[in-house]
């Protein structure tokens, strides 16, 4: 007690102990020499041990509260150091803006990659290239003979760009010809639609064979084409790249690996066009199947294929499509697999070629004038 009581008097920074179970609390050093040794060997005193138990607590906290501050020393230094990584990176990319005098135009939607990885990746996602010929790379980075061409891609006719020699047969492997490209979304769309009217016509650049494509699309739109059948992704763009091209979603590009950075993720793909396509019909009539078929999406199929004809006569020939392509009723759009919407093509395709005129149906004009029609039979039973 009376140790304690001492102990108690002296200042807590200058206690000291060494203490651990094992030794069994034979040492215990004071750092004030002014204090009395206390012999705890002789008797065990149990407040003196609570007390240096307390002391030991205390130590073990302290330990701990500096543990805990070093950890957010860290992760503050690192979060401090990718900043300041962060900033040198995009000051590297806009020097090289600079450098090359390039200027990224908003209304031509440009994002420039500039990590040098990714393009080489892309480029590898097109396949065996060595000694190909190559539509879109940077002149400077090329030491092959290189070509700009000024000019709106969805308007240049690819046929008279590559060597005929280079030409292969159809029904051969493709070509040493790749089509390479990383465009604005709005663009990149569009582009796709009418290459695969090209490659069903075998036109443009496909007159030289398979060209194989790699493109960048908008994330969504990349898994919408690869999309198969139950996903929610499905859609009438899946039936159209799925019928013309064996297509692989390479890999996704985040949005802020460009300069400036877009607001969404890219999606890497790869093409190779079919010897024949799954649906082996005119692009048009393949497509507007598709497109009809897939005008509501959530409804059954009969709806959408209803609209491919004049509201007069519409039920009888969707119920006369899905009946003869051996379809249920209930069936929706994102069940019916490409063999199936096949089956319905030639069913409209038969249905066309009994009455020709039906060809120029085209719903969306007729929509305005059947609205109008709705509204004022609505009117009328008012
Ligand atoms: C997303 S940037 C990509 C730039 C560069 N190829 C890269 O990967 O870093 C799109 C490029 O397509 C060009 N572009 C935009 N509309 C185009 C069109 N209709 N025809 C051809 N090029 C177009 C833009 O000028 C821009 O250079």
């Amino acid at each position: 007690m009376q140790g304690i009581a001492r102990r108690k008097r002296a200042p807590p920074h200058v206690f000291t102990t060494f203490c651990n179970k094992s030794l069994n609390l034979q040492f215990c050093a004071m750092a004030d020499d002014r204090m009395p040794k206390v012999d705890i060997s002789k008797e065990a005193n149990k407040n003196i041990i609570d007390f240096i138990k307390l002391a030991e607590k205390n130590n073990l906290e302290r330990v701990r509260k500096l543990q805990r501050l070093r950890r957010n020393n860290l992760i503050t230094a690192f979060s401090l150091g990718a900043g300041v990584l962060g900033i040198y990176g995009y000051s590297i990319f806009a020097d090289i803006l600079r450098l090359y005098n390039l200027r990224a135009l908003k209304q031509l939607s440009q994002n420039f990659i500039m990590d040098t990885r990714i393009t080489d990746k892309i480029v590898k996602a097109a396949g065996k290239i060595k000694g190909g010929h190559v539509c879109e790379m940077l002149a400077e980075a090329s030491p092959c003979a290189f070509k700009i061409i000024v000019g709106d891609v969805l308007s240049v006719n690819m046929e008279s760009l590559f060597p005929p020699e280079e030409a292969k047969v159809w029904t051969d492997a493709p070509p040493n010809i790749h089509l390479i490209g990383n465009l604005p979304f709005n663009v990149a769309t569009p582009l796709i639609i009418r290459w695969f009217k090209n490659i069903s016509e075998r036109s443009s650049a496909w007159k030289m064979g398979r060209v194989q494509m790699t493109l960048t699309f908008q994330k969504e739109v990349a898994e919408r084409m690869v999309a198969p059948i139950l996903t929610k992704e499905r859609c009438r763009l899946s039936i159209m790249a799925q019928n013309w091209c064996h297509i692989e979603h390479k890999f996704n590009i985040p949005g802020k690996a460009f300069v400036p950075k877009p607001d969404v993720d890219v999606g890497v793909v790869h093409f190779v066009p079919l010897v024949t396509p799954i649906i082996d019909l005119p692009f048009d009539l393949v497509e507007k199947v598709a497109r009809c078929l897939f005008s509501f999406r959530q409804k059954f199929c009969i709806k959408g294929i209803s609209t491919l004809f004049p509201k007069s006569t519409r039920d009888d020939y969707a119920r006369r499509m899905l009946d003869e392509s051996a379809l249920p009723h209930d069936l929706r759009p994102f069940q019916i697999t490409l063999p199936e919407v096949g089956r319905l093509c030639f069913a409209y395709q038969r249905i066309l070629d009994e009455s020709p005129s039906l060809a120029k149906y085209n719903f969306r004009q007729h929509l305005d004038a059947e609205l109008e029609d709705i509204l004022s039979h609505e009117e009328a039973l008012k």
